[in-house]
């Protein structure tokens, strides 16, 4: 026969399961992906007011005065939304990353009131009528609903994506914790509900054993709860600002503004505190902590597609789903601009951190719709680890440098800092210094390589050519230390100065009776500068210099990834008069198809073409198919790295219009540039020079 001490056992551990059932379903939704995420979240509230309301029942039962359920459908259906309205209540608020001390008190209040009314239209479906509240028992048990709820609240939000040693154990007991206060909150609604003449059943003679039930389990109860909201709360405290916040259950010192106001995430200052905090912990326990910057790709296209507004809003989205990706015990700061930055503590293995890392990258990858706009990003993603990778001050720099590496592989993934990148970084980080100093001590020089006419030999212009007078290592390329310039953003100001400095030359050649044409080399950075034709101009003008003497080179390359950009762009140099040449032509299928487009009055063939047109037919006739659609569209054909003389000729026979090589001459210093192009304009008219 089943004893009602039987019942009750039996309740009691189906509440703890359905606990720890519940901690279970909160995982699961916390790693759905956004598209997934409301879908699951509405599922599982089902599935979770199911069990509230089976719960109840059998409490209600329990209480051996509701013998019959359901003489009134209608209550009863009030009784199931009530169950979803209180499921639903505790998912959607452990859901966040944080969780204020109001967000918490009103989330609380809300379910303990559904647990309340729900028990109470449980006994009024099962035909209770003619009832009383008694309104001090009522308020007691409310104020323990309440607390029931605080408590399931903050413990799952707590243990939400904890993957400690301690994690199956830590589930059970807060389930066992969390059963215990529904149990004594049901006990006292249970006695707050006085039936003055019951239809069914006798008013509960078992009253005095309830009371005694009560008297047990409330103290226990009560003492545990306070002791781990106090404990949890202590940690987040923030007497300051009076400002209470349960996030991640970590101390940050907040006497700075300590959050970043546009996504509300910790921002950088915030950051180095956590780190300093986090990194003594390791030290003294001997752990590992992992360090992830996060920098968004194409992010600046997305400003400039659809204005600094959706940007802002794509931000805090992004914000929040790399939020929801990490573990609680993580961390995510925004570093700034598109760059965030999470720290993962409680590692148990490398698999552990490539798990989480792996989450936000596909978290990003997901589309996003903001505004009604359809955006599609990705995100790359640099690693190193504490104390493996080196000390704290190193950490970022090195996640930084794996980041750089993520994306020079392609974007849309992660990488972890290694002794490949390490020997990289060193090298990087000299150079950055190293640039500072070539800036500010004038080390950089151009040099030029004169551009001729393919028949006449006249000299049209010159290719101007950077390079930076080392104090060390003598005379280097762009190659050497271009990518230290653009990571570091030293990238504007060198070539602002090459612009410049040719313009210069331009001026100098006119002064003396020289008509010269430049060419500079414009990198894809740039022509991300919605200034760059106002800085143009501006320089122009500075020197005095006409429009048309500047030729502007893009490779062909980024007119290919960032065609978009370009067009508007190069339509904005064709009106003010400037030229633009297509350099590195003929490497991509791209070149045919696409050169009707952009707005470009010059192509100049690769290296790798001219090399061969003297010693194979194949070559040459590409080549020749290359100059013959070049002209079609009204375009100039320059021929690059012509070294000898069957190479000339054999570009002179296909049309080719100019060109430039060691053939005629290496890159030479302005003055020689000078005497060069006078002695050349000389004799041109009167025999071959070259
Ligand atoms: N809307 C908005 N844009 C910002 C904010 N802070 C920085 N930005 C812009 O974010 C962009 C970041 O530049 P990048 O990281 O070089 O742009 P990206 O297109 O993501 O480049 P890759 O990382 O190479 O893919 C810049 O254009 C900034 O103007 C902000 O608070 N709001």
């Amino acid at each position: 026969m089943i004893t009602t001490q039987m019942l009750l056992v039996a309740l009691f551990t189906s509440s703890v399961v359905g606990c720890f059932f519940a901690f279970k379903l909160v995982d699961r939704l916390r790693v759905a992906t956004p598209k997934e995420h409301d879908f699951m979240l509405k599922k599982y509230a089902v599935v979770m007011a199911a069990g509230i309301f089976s719960l109840h029942a059998g409490y209600q039962f329990l209480a051996d005065n509701i013998p019959k359920v359901s003489q009134h459908p209608i209550d009863l259906i009030g009784c199931m939304l009530c169950s979803y309205l209180l499921a639903a209540a505790i998912l959607k608020t452990v859901h966040k990353k944080r969780l204020p001390l109001r967000d918490l008190l009103s989330a609380s209040a809300a379910t303990g009131i559904s647990g309340y009314l729900l028990s109470y239209f449980y006994q009024i479906s099962a035909g209770a009528i003619n009832i009383r509240i008694d309104s001090w028992t009522a308020l007691f048990s409310l104020f323990l609903a309440c607390l029931t709820a605080a408590l399931a609240i903050v413990t799952i939000l707590w243990l939400k994506g904890y993957s400690g040693k301690l994690e199956k154990r830590l589930k059970w007991m807060f389930s066992i914790e969390i059963a215990l206060g529904f149990l004594a909150s049901h006990t006292a609604i249970n006695l707050s509900i006085v039936h003055n003449n019951m239809l069914i059943g006798q008013p509960s003679d078992q009253a005095d054993n309830y009371l005694m039930l009560l008297l047990v389990l409330v103290p226990v109860f009560l003492f545990i709860t306070s002791f781990i909201l106090v404990i949890f709360y202590e940690r987040n405290i923030d007497l300051a600002q009076s400002k209470l916040t349960f996030r991640n259950t970590q101390t940050v010192n907040k006497k700075f503004l300590a959050y970043d106001p546009l996504t509300h995430l910790p921002n950088r200052d915030a950051l180095n505190q956590h780190l300093i905090l986090s990194a003594k912990r390791c030290d003294r326990n001997g752990e590992s902590l992992a360090l992830a910057y996060i920098d968004l790709d194409h992010f600046k296209p997305v400003n400039d597609q659809f204005g600094h507004h959706i940007g802002d809003l794509l931000l805090i989205e992004v914000s929040k789903r790399i939020s929801n990706a990490i573990r609680n015990c993580d961390y995510v700061a925004r570093a700034g601009g598109d760059e965030f930055i999470a720290v993962l503590s409680e590692i148990e293995n490398h698999q552990s951190v490539v798990t989480v890392i792996q989450r936000v990258v596909d978290a990003l990858r997901e589309t996003f719709v903001i505004e009604d706009h359809v955006i599609e990003i990705s995100c790359s993603v640099g690693v190193s680890m504490y104390p493996q990778d080196g000390n704290l001050q190193k950490l970022k720099l090195n996640a930084d440098a794996a980041m750089y590496k993520a994306k020079e592989n392609g974007k849309n993934q992660y990488r972890f800092f290694d002794a490949e990148i390490e020997q990289a970084s060193d090298e990087m980080q000299q150079t950055r210094i190293e640039l500072k100093q070539a800036i500010s001590e004038q080390e950089f020089r151009l040099l030029f390589q004169p551009k001729v006419d393919a028949i006449t030999r006249m000299v049209h212009g010159a290719e101007a050519l950077l390079r930076w007078q080392h104090p060390a290592r003598g005379l280097l390329s762009p190659n050497s230390f271009i990518e230290a310039a653009e990571r570091f953003g030293m990238i504007e100001e060198i070539n602002a100065w090459v612009i410049s400095q040719a313009c210069r030359t331009i001026s100098q050649a006119r002064d003396r009776g020289i008509d010269l044409s430049i060419s500079v080399n414009m990198s894809n950075q740039q022509f991300r500068n919605k200034q760059l034709g106002a800085l143009i101009q501006s320089i122009l003008e500075a020197h005095a210099v006409e429009s048309r003497n500047l030729i502007l080179e893009v490779s062909e390359t980024n007119a290919i990834h960032h065609q978009g950009q370009f067009k508007d762009t190069l339509r904005q140099f064709k009106q003010q008069g400037l030229k633009i040449s297509l350099d590195d032509f003929g490497l991509h299928p791209f070149s045919l198809t696409h050169l009707e487009d952009l707005e470009v009055s010059e192509v100049k063939l690769d290296r790798s073409l001219t090399k061969n047109v003297a010693v194979s037919h194949t070559s040459l006739s590409i080549v020749e198919a290359i100059v013959k659609l070049a002209h079609a569209l009204n375009l100039n054909v320059v021929a690059e790295g012509v070294e000898d003389e069957e190479q000339r000729k054999a570009l002179v026979n296909i049309g080719c219009d100019q060109m430039q090589g060691f053939l005629f001459s290496k890159p030479v210093e302005q003055q020689y540039l000078f005497d060069l192009f006078s002695k050349l304009q000389s004799q041109s008219a009167t025999q071959n020079l070259f």
